[in-house]
């Protein structure tokens, strides 16, 4: 594994020009680069518009700071992989594909050359993976030990799961396990779950999704409306199976990449069928977690209902940088 922080000022990215730097990267990244115009070589990339196959363009964006979202021990290409991949995970949510992405750096001189191009192969790996074309970016110096790099990650979708929509009265699902994505590594080598967002997207009583990426407990406000609150059922949450887990960082580590989504008029009869046909698409387990309820005049909330029907407000946050 390639060390993050070069030993020898030979082997640093301080020792080449920008543009060689650049080639080095793009050279890591192929065969995902087309050629310009389509791809880097000129002040913009043009993208054809026959390439976003559906009828709306989704965009967005989401960087990796060294220290922050992964730290110097970790290996450059499962950096590069979670960086496309978390962007990814916000398209999937939408209902989408992801099709061009463009990636923004800035990186210390001390950076080590081996390091950034492996960093390039986990993001290469990645797009091969889902289908995404790089076209372009920037780079830039940083001082001190300091790297991160931001991509943009744009999109198409007919028509987009929004985080609005869920009504009282909804179901609350979720796919996969929560908790311990730092300690069990998931943070870095989870799998966006595109084709579950697809498959969402073609149901019709989805009222809201998103993705999990702070945590259940915080981003669970994002799909409430004002006037409505969230009842999950403790022992219904799917804790990832790992040493030190607990309910509590299920609910607030963050970084599950998961889906979180509601669905309305939806009988107990219904529910078992959704969830055995969501898994004959698409391999992935989703769980029943709560309901959305009304709470008019007053701050939405989190209750935790426990297996004897005891409701208590969760006040834990989720991760959140200030
Ligand atoms: N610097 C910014 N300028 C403009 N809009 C921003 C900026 N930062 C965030 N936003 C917008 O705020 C909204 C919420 O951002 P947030 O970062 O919570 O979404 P997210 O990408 O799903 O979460 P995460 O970053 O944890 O993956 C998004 O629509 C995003 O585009
Ligand atoms: C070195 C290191 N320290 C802490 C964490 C945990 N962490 C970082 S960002 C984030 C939430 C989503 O980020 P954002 O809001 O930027 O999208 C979480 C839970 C980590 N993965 N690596
Ligand atoms: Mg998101």
């Amino acid at each position: 594994m390639s060390e993050c922080f070069a030993r020898e000022f030979s082997k640093s990215v301080g020792s080449l020009s920008e543009k060689e730097l650049i080639r080095r990267f793009c050279g890591a990244l192929k065969p995902c680069m087309p050629p310009s115009p389509e791809g880097a070589g000129d002040d913009c990339a043009v993208l054809p518009k026959g390439n976003f196959p559906l009828e709306n363009i989704l965009s967005t964006s989401d960087a990796v700071i060294l220290g922050r979202h992964f730290s110097p021990e970790t290996s450059a290409f499962d950096a590069g992989r979670k960086l496309l991949n978390r962007n990814a995970s916000d398209i999937a949510s939408m209902g989408g594909v992801p099709v061009y992405a463009m990636t923004s750096s800035i990186i210390s001189p001390k950076i080590s050359i081996e390091w950034i191009e492996e960093f390039a192969r986990g993001l290469k790996f990645a797009a091969q993976k889902i289908g995404v074309k790089f076209v372009g970016g920037d780079v830039a110096r940083g001082d001190g030990g300091f790297f991160s790099m931001h991509l943009t990650l744009l999109g198409a979708v007919q028509k987009p799961l929004l985080r609005s929509g869920a009504k009282c009265g909804d179901r609350i699902f979720v796919t996969g396990a929560l908790g311990a994505s730092f300690e069990s590594g998931r943070h870095l080598t989870f799998e966006p779950r595109l084709k579950e967002g697809l498959f969402l997207a073609k149901c019709a009583n989805v009222s809201a999704c998103t993705d999990l990426s702070d945590g259940l407990a915080s981003d669970i406000f994002d799909i409430l409306a004002d006037g409505e609150s969230a009842e999950i059922f403790a022992d219904k949450i799917p804790v990832f199976d790992f040493v030190g887990n607990s309910l509590k960082k299920s609910l607030c580590d963050g970084e599950d990449y998961e889906l979180l989504f509601t669905m309305s008029d939806m009988s107990d009869f219904e529910v078992d069928a959704f969830i055995s046909k969501f898994k004959a698409a698409t391999s992935t387990e989703i769980t029943e977690i709560g309901r959305i309820v009304s709470s008019v005049g007053e701050k939405s909330k989190l209750y935790l209902i426990d297996a004897w029907g005891v409701k208590t407000e969760f006040k834990d946050e989720g991760f959140s940088h200030f």
